[in-house]
């Protein structure tokens, strides 16, 4: 509402649409682009995942436009998803909000006690690995219980993880696509989109975001509230205003953007 007020869209917006999303203008913008299942399509595992070659080329040309300020902002750890990003050096805010790299350092959450970390890592691995079909995901800030593999295992996945969330304070269980995850409490993108735009070199512009899962509505909502961009990609309920239907067309949204 703020940045409508202050006259946004038009100074912030062009009057072009591509393929319904209307055109920003990226040098006033901060572009915040969720990876899995936004800018990838999902696979099978998290170490599955086929990158599309032009990806990183692409990244660093809207960086380029929008004088550094493509975001990455990703539920992965920083340490697992730069092997994906070539020589993309932005920042990166990873384990939805829990981690963060400006300027090439990396920064995790207080609440991320590493000691603790590793025992709910240990714990996880354990239980994963008396249960086929689970696959454990260690992060530096958490712990994520995969069940795409066998969805019968849902409930006990579930129920591991919420017991954990039971006796580790400071950490909060959630639901994303066929996963559930130990986090810091508190975290979250919404949170660390806000505070990064309160940055100076971010502060004025317009924020967008691209995302796909249900840990990215609170984000989307946000970016609509500042009258921004927030475009939903796939299918599912949204507070987004425009919608894509898969990476492959978010992908030809960005590159468009570019050659524009
Ligand atoms: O915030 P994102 O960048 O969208 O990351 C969300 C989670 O993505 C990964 O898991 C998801 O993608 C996997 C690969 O396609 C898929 O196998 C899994 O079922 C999905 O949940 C990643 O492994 C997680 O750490 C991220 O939190």
């Amino acid at each position: 509402m703020y940045y409508e007020m202050i006259g946004f869209h038009g100074e912030h917006q062009s009057e072009h649409t591509v393929d319904g999303v209307p055109e920003p203008k990226l040098d006033r913008s901060t572009l915040f682009l969720d990876f899995d299942g936004t800018l990838v399509e999902l696979a099978d595992r998290p170490d599955a995942i086929e990158v599309d070659p032009g990806l990183e080329a692409l990244l660093r040309g809207l960086s380029e436009k929008t004088r550094g300020r493509v975001v990455i902002i990703t539920g992965r750890a920083i340490e697992d998803i730069t092997q994906y990003l070539g020589d993309f050096d932005g920042p990166i805010i990873g384990g939805h909000g829990a981690q963060e790299r400006m300027s090439g350092e990396i920064r995790n959450h207080e609440l991320a006690d590493p000691e603790t970390v590793k025992r709910l890592g240990e714990m996880t691995h354990a239980f994963a690995a008396t249960h086929p079909g689970l696959i454990c995901e260690e992060k530096p800030t958490g712990v994520v219980l995969h069940f795409r593999q066998n969805e019968d295992l849902a409930a006990q996945a579930y129920a591991f993880l919420r017991a954990l969330s039971e006796t580790h304070e400071g950490f909060d269980l959630h639901h994303s696509k066929m996963a559930y995850e130990l986090r810091p409490a508190g975290i979250g993108k919404d949170v660390s989109m806000r505070r990064l735009m309160e940055n100076e070199h971010f502060a004025g512009t317009m924020p967008i975001f691209f995302g796909d899962d249900v840990t990215d509505e609170p984000a989307l909502h946000w970016v609509c509230e500042q009258g921004g961009l927030a475009v939903k990609v796939g299918e599912g309920e949204t507070a987004a205003g425009c919608r894509l239907g898969e990476p492959e067309a978010a992908r030809r949204t960005l590159r468009r953007w570019l050659e524009a």
